[in-house]
């Protein structure tokens, strides 16, 4: 599986130092999450630090709103240099039309869903994005324990896309361990994002090794 730590756990007052260190642990990208106090009862960071992300390091980008009417930050986040885009299904009304938008600034389209959300409700647009990104915690904070149940809902999602043949990938973020992350290898995941456990871990490249099942 491919790695991505989350930037919510690094020391953002050396977070250079961190992201290095990250670099050099063989992981596959950055997963940068993005909170707006309205769709998540939390703020993160926005554009203007990616940006500078974007222009120090040569890794794959991968941002995740957890943002209110996504739509209206598309090209800031395109500009910023995220090389996919991921939304929460919950917080568009048009959830075509933001794929498309997507699409049209040629990034990757990734779709999340919290706990609660059914597979099903994604069903219509499944064959045009790139990524189910499938919350194990209800997002908002990093830290929390991954919700079990969601192996449920990763296997019908695994067993859908083989019965049709598809060619998105199954992301997992929330709770990631060597526990966690070894069940969902076992349930045809293909990558996780990694915060708490990933970023307090002494030797990362052992750390990304294991979580990575390869
Ligand atoms: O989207 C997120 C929270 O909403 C984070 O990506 C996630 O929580 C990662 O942190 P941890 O591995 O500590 O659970
Ligand atoms: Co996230």
């Amino acid at each position: 599986m491919k790695v991505y730590p989350s930037l919510l756990a690094a020391n953002f007052l050396n977070l250079q130092r961190d992201i290095e260190r990250l670099n050099q642990s063989a992981v596959d990208g950055l997963h940068y999450d993005v909170m707006d106090g309205q769709f998540v009862p939390n703020l993160s960071m926005g554009p203007f630090i990616l940006k500078q992300i974007d222009a120090a390091f040569d890794l794959f980008l991968d941002v995740h709103l957890m943002i209110e009417h996504p739509d209206r930050y598309i090209s800031d986040y395109a500009n910023a240099g995220a090389d996919r885009l991921t939304v929460h299904a919950e917080a568009c009304t048009h959830l075509h039309r933001v794929i498309q938008q997507i699409k049209s600034h040629h990034m990757e389209v990734g779709i999340a869903l919290n706990p609660a959300t059914p597979i099903n409700s994604i069903l219509p647009v499944i064959k045009d994005i790139d990524c189910v990104l499938i919350m194990t915690v209800n997002p908002g904070f990093g830290g929390q324990s991954f919700i079990h149940s969601m192996l449920e809902k990763i296997d019908e999602l695994n067993q859908f896309r083989a019965h049709h043949d598809l060619s998105f990938v199954i992301e997992v973020d929330g709770g990631i361990n060597d526990e966690t992350s070894r069940l969902c290898h076992q349930y045809g995941v293909d990558e996780v994002v990694s915060g708490s456990y990933l970023l307090a871990s002494d030797d990362m490249t052992d750390t990304v090794k294991r979580l990575s099942n390869d």
